[in-house]
């Protein structure tokens, strides 16, 4: 069937929740019952096959999936031909070097002649390349960060986000090697027919997207202030200002994204802003 695209997510783990949730709020229905692997939208000519990450980029670049949600680091791990179509924002975090804390730590030269336990064994060959540092790569496919401590490597390659998987087994991160998020990625050569589909959906992410970033701003203000207001709050295209019932008060609504709010947030209040609400935003198309 041409008229369907078919999009491959994590089944289960970092990126499953997150990757569920945005299709959902693009308004696409469909059903995800544990031990699914397979199952259409009822809504959205799109269907989805739960497979575990590291086989996404594989699935996409055969074209046994037309479309995938991965983490940069499996996508540069795997090395498979693709089109990263968006950077998804969610599943943030960072492949990173890290040794026992109770040692020195003078530079990459720590490393040389030594054991690296990762799962990344591309990522980090290619880095060590770059560095002109000889070590062992040792290969292990989870528990990375025990390798240490288990007298398997004297450091390891893995992926930190808080530290704290770090921190519980003794270990100290001592550089970063690469940063990653989820990212959309496309078999390369998708029909017109599917192009169509693919960009439907895009249209969709963007506005969720979009919205995630601003937010509705309403507030009270005294009318002799409202330019002074109405520059730090500009919105889309302009504010909207409707009379209060109380003489030489109105009510300005704009939007804004979050970081420009707290910015003029004080501003605002000194303009003689009051009863400022600020509202998330589903979706957002500009
Ligand atoms: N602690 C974390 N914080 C943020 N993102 C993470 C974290 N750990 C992993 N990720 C991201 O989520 C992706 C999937 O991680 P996960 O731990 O679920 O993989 P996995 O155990 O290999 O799962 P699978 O069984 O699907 O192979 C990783 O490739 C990475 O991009
Ligand atoms: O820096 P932190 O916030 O501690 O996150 C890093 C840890 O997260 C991931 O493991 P996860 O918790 O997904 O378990 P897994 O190893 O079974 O995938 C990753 O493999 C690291 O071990
Ligand atoms: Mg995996």
């Amino acid at each position: 069937m041409e008229n369907i695209i078919r999009i491959a997510v994590q089944k289960s783990g970092r990126l499953s929740e997150d990757s569920l949730r945005l299709i959902k709020e693009c308004g696409i229905k469909f059903y995800n019952g544990t031990g699914k692997l397979k199952s259409t939208s009822t809504n959205f000519p799109i269907e989805f096959l739960y497979l575990r990450d590291d086989d996404i980029p594989g699935y996409v670049a055969d074209g046994v999936a037309d479309l995938g949600i991965v983490g940069e680091n499996e996508l540069v791990e795997k090395d498979k031909s693709v089109d990263v179509l968006k950077k998804l924002g969610f599943s943030k975090c960072r492949l990173s070097l890290a040794i026992p804390k109770s040692q020195d730590y003078p530079g990459l030269s720590y490393f040389e002649g030594k054991n690296i336990a990762t799962s990344y064994t591309k990522i980090l060959g290619d880095y060590l390349k770059k560095n002109k540092v000889n070590a062992e790569i040792h290969e292990i496919s989870g528990s990375v960060e025990i390798a240490p401590s288990i007298g398997l490597a004297e450091g390891i390659c893995d992926i930190v986000s808080s530290g704290s998987t770090l921190m519980m087994n003794g270990l100290k991160e001592v550089e970063e090697i690469f940063k990653s998020e989820a990212v959309l990625i496309s078999h390369k050569g998708l029909n017109d027919e599917k192009m169509a589909i693919v960009e439907k959906l895009l249209f969709r992410i963007n506005a969720v997207q979009t919205g995630k970033s601003n937010k509705y701003v309403l507030l009270n203000a005294p009318n002799e202030s409202l330019d002074k207001i109405i520059s730090l709050i500009p919105g889309m295209r302009s504010p909207t200002i409707l009379p209060l019932a109380e003489e030489g008060w109105s009510s300005v609504h704009s939007v804004l994204s979050e970081d420009l709010f707290w910015e003029n947030i004080e501003e605002l209040r000194s303009a003689g802003a009051e009863g400022i609400l600020v509202v998330p935003i589903e979706k957002m198309v500009l």
